[in-house]
């Protein structure tokens, strides 16, 4: 059995008198792993420790050395690809092909940051400008901020948590890292493989632990500079209450929506969207969720959305064939069944699914639905996508607004100028144009407006959140 713990200074703790805890896969129950918790003691063993090697370690650490680290933590990981993949789909009960597109985007994330450690850039400000400014030159300079705490969600293991653990490390910055606890063990591979990279002790802390015992110390603990947090918003809401003057980035929820238009590839959007409301049993932020279709195709739309639904296949994760394996656990399983039981109570229909055996949830799609319907105005994060019908432009933006969310959308129509004039009035982080609200590339700028979020990832707009400008000004002797 595999036991795994905190590692602080490169050391793991797993001495007996820590609380156990048991990882099981979603799918079957077995016994994946034993964790040994972390404690309070721990955390401030961890943050000391990160601010001394921030000072020690990280602020004399030249870009280039940063830089290959992290390339050689990239080709380490694509020697480890199976091994990831696999802890993944047992921890997470995440469909082996989605694991392991996982770690082939984690990949790409460390060698992104590798490149951009090298290329931190700074400015030189016109100081002759301003009147008086004459005979002077402004520097900005770009410093780390010391240490980072980085608090991760279940639902990408090991992307989400490169995504903070590698711009951090390209701008210089130490991590306490606060993994969730469902899902943990890529999290522990993944810090030894920075060891293994040659990233000095201490540089990375890892904490397995609980939210309430140590994430929210971690939170408040006033040697940490930032916390990069990604996970649900009442989570996010007590972060962004209790960080104090810290710098925050919360990563939150969404009920991402997906608009057709009349002039929509029907074909192609049917077969992208069944991937973007099904994936990882919709275990995923920017996952379709509203699908709001012009009424002149709506017939036909949903007339192949159910086929091609009905045609995934269920089943173990590891197996090479499944499309939709377990949810992370019963108890959300049984939370998205009553939502659906609540839509339906209140005069949705379901057209496909909705039957629930242990953890697997059965892909559903639901039509009649409005807005007092959980389905539509929270966030669902379960496979379950609704339907909907609408008659003009005006009201499919409408419709796609009225959320407290604004994460990622999808547009889909032949029209550039209708596309863009959308994408210009959806209230979003991003839009995407003829592709899935579900899609996202690790270079972009990501992350949500209203509450689904603040600040933004995608590794430079990281390492830009992951910093603070320095202004250094020279008076230039003018004898
Ligand atoms: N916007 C994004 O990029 C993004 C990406 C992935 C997931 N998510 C969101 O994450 C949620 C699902 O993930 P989850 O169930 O793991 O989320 P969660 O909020 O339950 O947990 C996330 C992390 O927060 C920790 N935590 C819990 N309570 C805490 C506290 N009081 N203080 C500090 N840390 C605490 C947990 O231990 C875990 O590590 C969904 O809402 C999903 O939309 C958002
Ligand atoms: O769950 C939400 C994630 O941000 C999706 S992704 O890993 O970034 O694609």
């Amino acid at each position: 059995m595999m036991k795994i713990g905190s590692i602080i200074n490169g050391q793991e703790r797993i001495e007996d008198n820590r609380e156990i805890v048991a990882v099981h896969n979603p799918f079957n129950n077995e016994k994946v792993a034993e964790l040994k918790l972390a404690t309070k003691k721990d955390l401030e063993d961890a943050v000391t420790n990160s601010f001394e090697k921030f000072h020690s370690e990280m602020k004399v650490m030249p870009a280039h050395q940063r830089a290959d680290i992290l390339r050689k933590a990239a080709d380490l990981l694509v020697d480890k690809t199976e091994d990831f993949a696999t802890i993944i789909s047992k921890e997470a009960g995440k469909p082996i092909k989605y694991s392991r597109g996982e770690v082939e985007r984690s990949i790409q994330v460390l060698r992104f940051a590798s490149e951009l450690a090298k290329n931190i850039p700074g400015e030189m400000i016109p100081m002759d400008a301003a009147i008086g400014g004459e005979h002077r030159m402004g520097l900005v300079k770009r410093e780390p901020l010391g240490v980072v705490g980085a608090i991760t969600p279940f639902n990408f293991p090991l992307n989400l948590s490169l995504h903070k653990l590698a711009p951090a490390l390209a701008a210089g910055n130490t991590v306490v890292f606060k993994p969730a606890e469902k899902t943990p063990i890529s999290a522990c591979m993944l810090v030894k493989l920075f060891q293994e990279a040659g990233l000095p002790d201490g540089v990375i802390n890892l904490l397995i632990g609980t939210g309430e015992e140590v994430g929210s110390a971690l939170v408040t603990h006033d040697k940490v500079a930032k916390i990069s947090f990604t996970g649900s918003l009442p989570v996010g809401k007590n972060i962004r209450e209790t960080a104090g003057l810290k710098k925050v980035t919360l990563e939150l929820g969404s009920n991402s929506p997906n608009l057709l238009f009349e002039d929509a590839n029907i074909d192609y959007a049917t077969t992208e969207l069944v991937k973007g409301a099904f994936a990882f049993s919709g275990q995923v932020c920017i996952s379709a969720q509203r699908i709001y279709v012009h009424k002149e195709i709506y017939d036909s739309f949903l007339e192949a959305y159910i086929q091609k639904t009905k045609a995934l296949r269920m089943g173990d994760p590891i197996s090479e064939e499944t499309d939709i394996g377990p949810m992370i656990n019963e108890e959300e399983a049984k939370r998205a069944k009553e939502w659906i039981d609540d839509a339906v109570d209140k005069g949705a229909r379901i057209a496909v699914g909705g039957e629930r055996n242990g953890t697997i949830l059965s892909p559903t799609i639901m039509t009649d639905v409005d807005e007092n319907m959980k389905i539509i105005a929270e966030e669902v994060f379960a496979p379950i996508v609704s339907v909907i019908p609408f008659n003009t432009e005006e009201e499919a933006i409408e419709y796609s607004n009225d959320s407290i969310y604004g994460l990622q959308a999808g547009v889909f129509t032949r029209d550039i100028n209708r596309a863009l004039r959308v994408a210009d009035r959806l209230e979003m982080g991003g839009v995407w144009i003829n592709e899935i609200s579900t899609y996202r590339q690790d270079n972009h700028p990501y992350g949500g407006v209203k509450q689904s979020g603040v600040g933004r990832e995608g590794v430079k707009y990281a390492i830009e959140d992951m910093t603070e400008m320095k202004f250094i000004g020279i008076k230039i002797d003018q004898n």
